[in-house]
């Protein structure tokens, strides 16, 4: 017998009005596994990862986690099951009127969590001057405002309030978008290395195929609602799939065609 994955997905569908983004989309992310999805603009990643994390409702199919399906629980169950989810967002979303080390402590305290398990302020404050040197800063930064920061700094605390509950799901969206190479193969070890060190299991979306090879063990394709291709993230480059193909190696020719319009 295979082992449960962490995440099951079947059949699962979502349309904006008569566009349907998801059009019947399964997908297994096994436990302790990075996960990337890749697909062009609009193609429907997004929406995907908003759908596990319930903050959009899909129209049809199932969601497990841990073998639960968490579109047919009671809300307060859902709720903890989706709690275990860390994000990293693609613009950091960190509260500019929040200084860095209580957007960490945000994470850290935030509602849903066991309240017994939940530090006060002041120690989560100590907390988040840990967390931050685990991703290489300084625990002094945790003072600065989040707009004092640049780019890549902006990226690294956003991977701390992300890791700071100790989640046992990660998400990641696009954590490269914005960065140079260099900034970016950085935080992509840093992902890697949070992942490994919390054991999580994680999803990741991206555009960015040096970035989907160095944080992904699996990958897919999302085309026309669908995961038109899966396989390991190493074969991305020479998948032998037509439009995997053109898509990685940015081709303008080949069986993808541009949809201004869906
Ligand atoms: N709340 C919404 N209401 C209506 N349409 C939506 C909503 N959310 C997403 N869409 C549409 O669903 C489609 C997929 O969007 P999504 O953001 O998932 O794409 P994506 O693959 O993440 O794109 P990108 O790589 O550009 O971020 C788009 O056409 C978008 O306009």
């Amino acid at each position: 017998m295979t082992a449960q994955p962490k995440i099951r997905i079947r059949g699962l569908k979502k349309s904006f009005g008569s566009k349907r983004v998801l059009d019947g989309v399964d997908l297994d992310v096994e436990l302790g596994t990075s996960f990337v999805i890749i697909g062009g603009s609009g193609s429907g990643k997004s929406v995907l990862l908003r759908c596990i994390l319930g903050l959009i409702e899909p129209d049809e199919g199932s969601i497990e986690i841990d073998g639960v399906d968490v579109l047919r629980v009671p809300g307060a169950q859902r709720e903890q099951l989706v709690q275990q989810i860390g994000m990293l967002f693609q613009n950091g979303a960190l509260f500019d009127s929040m200084s860095v080390a209580d957007n960490i402590a945000f994470g850290l305290r935030a509602k849903g969590r066991e309240k017994t398990a939940r530090p006060t302020k002041a120690q989560a404050r100590v907390q988040a001057g840990e967390i931050l040197k685990q991703v290489g800063l300084d625990p002094s930064v945790g003072a600065l405002s989040p707009s004092e920061l640049s780019g890549g700094m902006q990226k690294r605390v956003g991977l701390a309030r992300a890791i700071a509950g100790t989640p046992k799901v990660l998400f990641f969206d696009e954590p490269t978008t914005g960065l140079d190479p260099i900034m970016g193969a950085v935080i992509d070890g840093l992902i890697v290395d949070c992942v490994k060190r919390l054991g999580s299991t994680a999803i990741a979306i991206t555009h960015d195929m040096a970035s989907a090879q160095r944080i992904g063990d699996k990958a897919a394709m999302l085309y026309h609602g669908k995961l038109v291709w899966q396989g390991l993230a190493s074969e991305l480059m020479n998948s032998g799939n037509p439009m995997v193909d053109q898509f990685t190696h940015g081709r303008r020719e080949g069986p993808i065609t541009m949809e201004l319009r869906r």
